[in-house]
């Protein structure tokens, strides 16, 4: 069977990528995926200018069908995955970076122009914008801005994660920013932000940071990450592949996924929750579904969700 993808030319043998934040704060956690033969390329954290340690913990909660988070950005800084990235690896690298602000972003696109980095990476536009002013994926005349002002400069494969939406007029306006650009890639959903858990038991929220409130992952954002990546699919020029993440915990998941258009796949609550033998159990799974249907390859299903 064909499980494999292509971005900007960059062939992932394999499918299967970690969502940026899980399992790949560490050179050792990098390493482990990419040694991983069922992992197909990997993400890191989204890296800021400067190390960070990230929010006070309890910042991260695992509940029956999915997770709650606010870390806060911990990352070891810039230099630290640029220096990884830039060693050659058996597999595709993104480096996921993330200012602190849109000038933040400026100088760390700015950065990894100037480096020998010539794999891919990604600018994870969840990160916060001006006080006042919702994130930056959410404010369409601050992300056009902001990749104008970058791609006066920045030569080299750039994509974008990107938050959940929930109207399809912001689809529309988001696409329409997008499109100006010669993006690689666009990988979503990012978690979906702001959700609260209360535990009843103890009347509390359950994590720290933010007064409880945290990005929601796993099988409980699937339904909005299908319909992340298919309305994404619908009105990105062809040019810019999806990577889909979000929800993932089955082979059928990863199956509609890629029904949905997503050329890669992303794993991150579950890779949590069950290790990287998640990645196993997920090839098989969806091995299966496609031996059962009659498929070779994910291009003969890739984006060809039916309606009715
Ligand atoms: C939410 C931000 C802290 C602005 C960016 C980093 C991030 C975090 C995080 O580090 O809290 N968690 C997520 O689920 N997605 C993210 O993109």
């Amino acid at each position: 069977l064909d499980l494999s993808g292509q971005i900007n030319g960059q062939q992932f043998e394999h499918l299967f990528l970690n969502a940026s934040g899980v399992h790949c704060q560490s050179t050792t956690e990098l390493d482990d995926l990419l040694n991983h033969p069922a992992v197909g390329g990997i993400v890191t954290k989204s890296a800021t200018l400067e190390k960070r340690d990230g929010n006070p913990a309890p910042r991260y909660y695992e509940l029956a069908d999915g997770s709650i988070n606010s870390m806060g950005l911990p990352n070891f800084g810039y230099d630290y995955y640029i220096d990884y990235v830039k060693q050659s690896h058996a597999k595709p690298t993104i480096l996921s970076v993330a200012g602190l602000s849109a000038a933040d972003d400026v100088q760390l696109l700015h950065q990894i122009q100037a480096s020998d980095y010539a794999g891919l990476t990604e600018l994870n536009l969840s990160c916060p914008n001006v006080i006042g002013k919702p994130q930056m994926a959410y404010d369409y005349a601050g992300t056009e801005a902001l990749l104008k002002e970058i791609f006066a400069f920045f030569k080299k494969p750039l994509g974008v994660k990107l938050p959940p939406y929930f109207d399809l007029v912001h689809f529309d306006q988001i696409a329409a920013v997008l499109n100006q650009f010669p993006l690689t890639h666009v990988n979503t959903i990012n978690s979906v932000g702001n959700g609260l858990w209360v535990d009843v038991a103890s009347e509390s929220v359950v994590i720290k940071p933010k007064g409880g409130f945290g990005g929601l992952g796993g099988r409980m954002v699937l339904l909005t990450a299908l319909a992340n990546v298919r309305a994404l699919r619908q009105r990105l020029n062809d040019s810019i592949k999806i990577i889909g993440t979000g929800g993932v915990k089955t082979g059928a998941d990863v199956f509609a996924h890629i029904l949905c258009g997503a050329e890669l796949v992303s794993v991150g609550t579950q890779l949590q929750v069950e290790g990287l033998s998640v990645y196993d159990r997920l090839t098989t799974e969806l091995s299966r579904i496609m031996a059962d249907k009659g498929y070779h390859s994910l291009s003969d299903f890739r984006g060809k969700l039916k309606t009715i």
